[in-house]
């Protein structure tokens, strides 16, 4: 919650808004254990994705690397530093902060000879209510990017795709003026 009172006073959010969708949210946790494979050049450990929640706080376990983000379109791979978290953002940061905050697409490599470890736990908000841009970034030059949902129907809707980098996000994006009326 710290971090994410601290992102929205950056970006002039109300904390009330943070504080009810968050507060009672939900963490989820997930570990991952990816085998040696001989020719990691023809396989993947995780396909290219954004995380579906709001946080996400990962721990490479073991100092292997194979966590890559996307940045300018290359594969950059994240050096894991001993003890280290790395936060990334999610697709829920990026819809509330109305694109400010966009979420980092990732994935994971494999290694040819050491085995890979990691934990990460999602940080989303509480299922039974709404979600969508906050609105104290909506002004009519920067209309609402993405639809206001339930976030039970967002999740609905995450979980029923196959993860394919960002482009569920593309779903919810408000298309144009005549669209979205
Ligand atoms: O293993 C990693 O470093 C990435 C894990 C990940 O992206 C995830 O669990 O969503
Ligand atoms: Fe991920």
């Amino acid at each position: 919650m710290t971090i994410l009172y601290q992102m929205a006073k950056a970006l002039r959010i109300e904390a009330d808004y943070f504080k009810e969708l968050f507060e009672e949210g939900r963490q989820a946790i997930g570990m991952n254990y990816y085998p040696p494979c001989p020719q990691p050049e023809l396989a993947i450990g995780l396909n290219p994705h954004s995380d579906a929640g709001g946080l996400t706080i990962l721990l490479q376990l073991n100092e292997v690397e194979g966590l890559q983000i996307k940045k300018n379109g290359m594969w950059v791979p994240v050096q894991p530093i001993p003890g280290a978290f790395i936060i990334n953002i999610g697709n829920i940061l990026e819809i509330v902060t109305n694109g400010i905050y966009p979420s980092i697409e990732h994935r994971a490599v494999v290694n040819s000879v050491k085995e890979r470890l990691s934990i990460a736990t999602f940080y989303s908000p509480k299922i039974d209510g709404n979600m969508g841009p906050a609105p104290s970034l909506l002004t009519p030059e920067t209309p609402a990017s993405f639809k206001t949902m339930s976030v039970a129907d967002y999740f609905k809707g995450f979980f029923s795709r196959q993860p394919q980098g960002k482009s569920y996000l593309d779903v919810l994006r408000v298309q144009n003026e005549n669209e979205s009326g």
